[in-house]
């Protein structure tokens, strides 16, 4: 039986991706704030973004469990593109993403009594150009908000993947594949 781990991160989607690999864990909050951070290299965000939140969950919580964070930044045109801050914020970014060459970069740290692991991934797409009645819809629900770049590879970008290189769950948020080798 796999020991069950937290899932130090708010996130459903990596929830999500931990239940559809039948990975027992309990999911708590870090409190870091990636705010604070002013990088502009993407890996660099993500890997300091990481560090940040099992710091902060270090600090405030034993090593009773395992405990894996992550942080993901999508990337287009050399801007990194995090969450939209509202519906307008979600149509530029998911405008710059529309018909160009976008990179998810996904850094994972995990940490339990026995090892340490950290993986930094990156899932590199072609995307087609968005249909702009289909990009109005899709703005027009709630599945955008949360989600680094506003986007969903599994969901409303799917349909315009002309190139992929690399893990559908790096872009989701958490690189599962490279992660299961470290669970007891
Ligand atoms: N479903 C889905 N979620 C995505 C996709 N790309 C990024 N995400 C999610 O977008 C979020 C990126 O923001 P982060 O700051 O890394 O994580 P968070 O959701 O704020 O949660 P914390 O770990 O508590 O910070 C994560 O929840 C990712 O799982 C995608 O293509 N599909």
């Amino acid at each position: 039986m796999m020991q069950q781990i937290v899932l130090g991160s708010s996130s459903q989607t990596r929830a999500e991706i931990l239940r559809a690999h039948s990975i027992p864990f309990i999911q708590r909050e870090c409190g870091f704030d990636e705010e604070q951070l002013s990088l502009q290299n993407p890996a660099h965000f993500v890997y300091h973004a990481t560090k940040g939140k099992m710091q902060s969950y270090l600090a405030s919580y034993a090593l009773d469990r395992a405990v894996l964070c992550a942080d993901t930044v999508v990337t287009a045109h050399g801007e990194i593109l995090r969450k939209a801050k509202d519906v307008e914020d979600a149509r530029r970014i998911l405008e710059r993403q529309s018909g160009s060459r976008v990179s998810i970069l996904t850094c994972m740290m995990y940490k339990s009594a026995k090892c340490e692991m950290m993986d930094l991934s990156a899932t590199h797409y072609r995307f087609k150009p968005f249909d702009k009645a289909s990009l109005e819809a899709y703005l027009q629900g709630d599945e955008w908000k949360g989600k680094a770049g506003a986007c969903m590879v599994e969901g409303f970008c799917k349909s315009y993947i002309e190139e992929v290189v690399g893990l559908e769950s790096t872009a989701m948020g958490l690189s599962i594949e490279k992660l299961i080798p470290f669970l007891s």
